[in-house]
């Protein structure tokens, strides 16, 4: 498979830095819209044709590989479909943007502590989506954090932009932070998110080199905490799928592709190289 276009210089570096030393690179990426096609019920999720395989073979050489999400860890392996499929024995999963922490070596979650809002939240959340109008949202309890979709609403776009401000307040009020995505506003807690996630995991694993694929604006921070790292030597590949159509992310990206499987295509391309240079 052929080298995707690299449209940087930074990234056309990043990639030969891997490519040229595998054993210090991390391959990670997002999860919903990056390694999954997107769909209406977040319950179907499920990863991409050939996905798992693409991290597999990129994980018999490079030092870690790893999914990064907004989801629970735990489901996040159950939807993805990790748990037990060949040569992703070493994968970590980086739950609730980074609060979380899973490896498939043990089977084991650490997690930071979840604050007390998230309960408050919790009771106070439907009285809040009945005053702006909107009382059949879907919410998703991801019990460290609540995610409130308008994908199936009769005018998603303006149920959201309707919801932002009481779902802002709401978060506030019970120290919380509001993250946008697609379709979704998440009240989760602060601290972290796929930034603090990303620079944690090359600074425990020693990496020289990092690429990372994103689709929403919750991978953004991942994307700024990389670009800076490079300044301090870390190479990095930068790779946005269009999916959730985050304009900011597309713009900073080394890669872009239209959608997972495009995703699945660059993993590929990644591992061809890596395997050409023996
Ligand atoms: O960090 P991610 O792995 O991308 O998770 C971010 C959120 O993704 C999920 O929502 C998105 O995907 C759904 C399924 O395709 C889709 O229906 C929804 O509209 C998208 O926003 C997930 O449900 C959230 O909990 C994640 O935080």
């Amino acid at each position: 498979m052929s080298t995707p276009v690299l449209a940087t210089t930074a990234g056309r570096e990043g990639w030969e830095a891997i490519v040229a030393d595998p054993a210090g690179a991390v391959i990670a990426s997002d999860f919903d819209g990056t390694l999954s096609p997107l769909v209406e019920d977040p319950s179907r999720s499920r990863a991409a044709d050939g996905a798992l395989d693409a991290l597999a073979r990129l994980a018999r050489s490079v030092g870690q590989v790893a999914i990064v999400t907004g989801r629970p860890a735990l489901v996040a392996t159950e939807l993805s479909g990790v748990t037990g499929h060949a040569g992703l024995g070493q994968l970590v999963v980086l739950g609730h943007y980074g609060l979380e922490r899973w490896e498939a070596a043990t089977g084991a979650v650490t997690s930071d502590p979840v604050p007390a809002g998230v309960a408050v939240a919790r009771e106070q959340l439907p009285a809040v989506l009945a005053a702006a109008g909107w009382a059949d949202a879907f919410v998703e309890d991801k019990e460290s954090s609540l995610a409130v979709h308008t994908r199936r609403l009769a005018d998603p776009a303006g149920a959201l932009e309707a919801l932002r401000q009481p779902l802002t307040e709401l978060a506030e009020s019970v120290e919380l932070r509001l993250e946008p995505g697609n379709l979704v506003l998440e009240l989760r807690p602060p601290g972290i998110d796929k930034g603090v996630a990303i620079r944690r995991l090359v600074e425990s694993t020693g990496a020289r080199s990092v690429l990372y694929a994103g689709d929403d604006l919750g991978d953004l921070a991942a994307f700024r905490a990389l670009s800076e790292a490079r300044a301090d030597g870390l190479f990095a590949v930068l790779v946005a799928a269009r999916s959730s159509g985050a304009a900011e992310l597309v713009e900073a990206a080394d890669i872009v592709v239209d959608d997972s499987a495009g995703v699945v295509t660059v993993l590929t391309a990644l591992s061809d190289a890596i395997a050409a240079r023996g």
